[in-house]
């Protein structure tokens, strides 16, 4: 019997607010263990929550993004259980009436190459709801430690329908979430920071069949990759055991071992009445007027997919350079302030070049590994645009601008400036070109391809533009190049 995997994302996001979800102390990374921490964070009995709107605000906002049904009035329930990453014995949560319900996520499936662009199809979504994060365990050999630094940061969970198929597919749909939430500045996602998690969902049943299978969640995947990974894995263990009957799957929570690639048994996992939900009693449900969520929704960016489409379209550049800038929003943003500056006169895809492989490889290429921000990097928008119009004019060849180039990321000069003072402006100078290229084409070393020319090979003078560039220190435009040697060689 064929077998088909199906799976279900449960995605934690921690929201970019100033303060935790109902308490005013700092939600902050890299601190001291449990010095953001207080009396509401720690659960001590006398203190109450104070909801944070900004948190509220937020998830509206995703949920609009995402095509969600945004409630009338939400409201918060404890979710009840005991674990030391919590100091109280309940989570806040929302149950029965989350802020969101509905919506889709876009996603991009692999393409049949880098420079193809891939299907597109949407995933379904259940429901978005706001709670608040756990502290964070660390284990050791015989103990743990616990650190409540980010117990109590307001913390958003996105649910999907089981409407995912493979390993790709979950991939696509993280990398697609966190490329939209980034680009609305609702939370930096890092993995590794834990600022984004993942639970995994998985059950295989015979293809065809429309019921689901045994579901076992995955967690403990700490980068997309990871994601992909275990879930990859988890497809196989149970395909396997379906029809070896070597293990039985039962319903229960597994941790991923990102150190020995595979899945292991954490505990069986809870129903939905084990955690005995009821409503917060100290906190009021919360309604949201229509005329603050149209406001909202007129705060939202252009989305990652949306600006993609766009320069393809309207400015006709290829999927390669889109794929790199629209993903990150401070890069496209960089690209069009650059556009800009060239008041029309710049072509989009010599700027865009410019920025995804001069650019992006000195960001690559810094210190320290991990890429140094924008706000770090000497060159300029206006840098980018001023270096296009000296190319695009035929000011400096495009050779000439890779040096320019090096030499204004580690000055900061304005390109203008650069060739100034090297004296780098292209050489309009026909005679001294001509001079140059009859030299060359009578050196007894080309013979052969000049030969070869005359015999009818188009392409056999290229070999001569080298050395004549050379002579020049590159400054000769090439077109001009060929057409002196054409005329050089006609004369012999
Ligand atoms: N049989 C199944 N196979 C694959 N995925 C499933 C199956 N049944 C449910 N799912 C997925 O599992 C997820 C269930 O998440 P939900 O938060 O509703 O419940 P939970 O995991 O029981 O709760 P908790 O928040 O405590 O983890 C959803 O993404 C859903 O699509
Ligand atoms: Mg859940
Ligand atoms: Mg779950």
């Amino acid at each position: 019997m064929e077998y088909e995997p199906v799976i279900g994302l449960e995605v934690h996001v921690q929201l970019k607010t100033r303060s935790k979800m109902f308490t005013r102390v700092a939600y902050a990374y890299g601190h001291e263990p449990n010095t953001l921490t207080n009396p509401v964070v720690m659960g001590m009995p006398g203190t109450l929550p104070v909801m944070n709107k900004e948190a509220v605000r937020k998830t509206v906002q995703l949920g609009l993004m995402l095509g969600c049904k945004i409630a009338e009035t939400c409201k918060w329930d404890r979710k009840n259980y005991f674990y030391p990453d919590s100091p109280k014995n309940y989570q806040l949560s929302q149950f029965d009436q989350p802020i969101c319900e509905g919506g889709e996520v876009e996603i991009e499936m692999l393409g049949a190459s880098r420079n193809v662009m891939g299907d597109h199809r949407t995933v379904e979504l259940t429901r978005i709801h706001l709670e608040e994060d756990v502290g964070k365990l660390t284990h050791f050999a015989t103990d743990s430690l616990v650190d409540y630094n980010r117990a109590g940061a307001a913390l958003c969970e996105i649910v999907t329908e089981p409407n995912l198929y493979s390993e790709d597919e979950v991939y696509a749909f993280m990398t697609a979430l966190r490329n939209m939430i980034v680009t609305a500045g609702l939370s930096d996602c890092d993995m590794e920071k834990g600022q984004m998690r993942c639970d995994a969902n998985i059950s295989i049943r015979p293809v065809g069949s429309k019921t689901l299978g045994t579901k076992v969640e995955l967690k403990n995947m700490n980068s997309i990759s990871g994601v992909r990974n275990a879930v990859a894995y988890e497809i196989k263990r149970q395909i396997r055991a379906l029809t070896t009957g070597y293990e039985k799957i039962v319903q229960e929570t597994r941790r991923w071992d990102p150190v020995a690639l595979e899945t292991e048994s954490m505990r069986m996992k809870e129903e939905s009445h084990d955690y005995r939900y009821f409503p917060d009693p100290d906190l009021m449900p919360v309604s949201i007027p229509a005329e603050q969520i149209e406001k909202i929704r007129s705060e939202i960016p252009e989305m990652p997919f949306d600006r993609q489409r766009r320069y393809m379209n309207d400015m006709d550049l290829p999927y390669t350079i889109t794929s790199v800038l629209c993903p990150e929003r401070e890069l496209a943003e960089f690209f069009e302030e650059a556009l800009a500056l060239t008041k029309g006169k710049g072509e989009p895809k010599a700027v865009a070049n410019l920025v995804v492989n001069e650019l992006i490889r000195d960001l690559s290429a810094a210190e320290g590994g991990g890429r140094q921000s924008l706000s770090e990097c000497l060159v300029t928008p206006a840098h980018v645009a001023e270096l296009v119009l000296l190319i695009e004019g035929g000011v400096i060849t495009k050779q000439i601008g890779k040096d320019v180039w090096v030499e204004m990321a580690t000055s900061g000069k304005m390109p203008a400036v650069i060739v100034d003072e090297k004296g780098l402006k292209a050489s309009n100078d026909s005679g001294e070109l001509a001079t140059i290229v009859a030299q060359v084409v009578a050196d007894p070393k080309h013979e052969k391809a000049i030969t070869q020319f005359k015999e009818g090979n188009k392409k056999a003078l290229n070999s001569l533009i080298g050395p004549v560039m050379k002579a020049t220190q590159g400054k000769a435009n090439p077109q001009q190049i060929q057409q002196l040697m054409r005329e050089a060689v006609a004369k012999l």
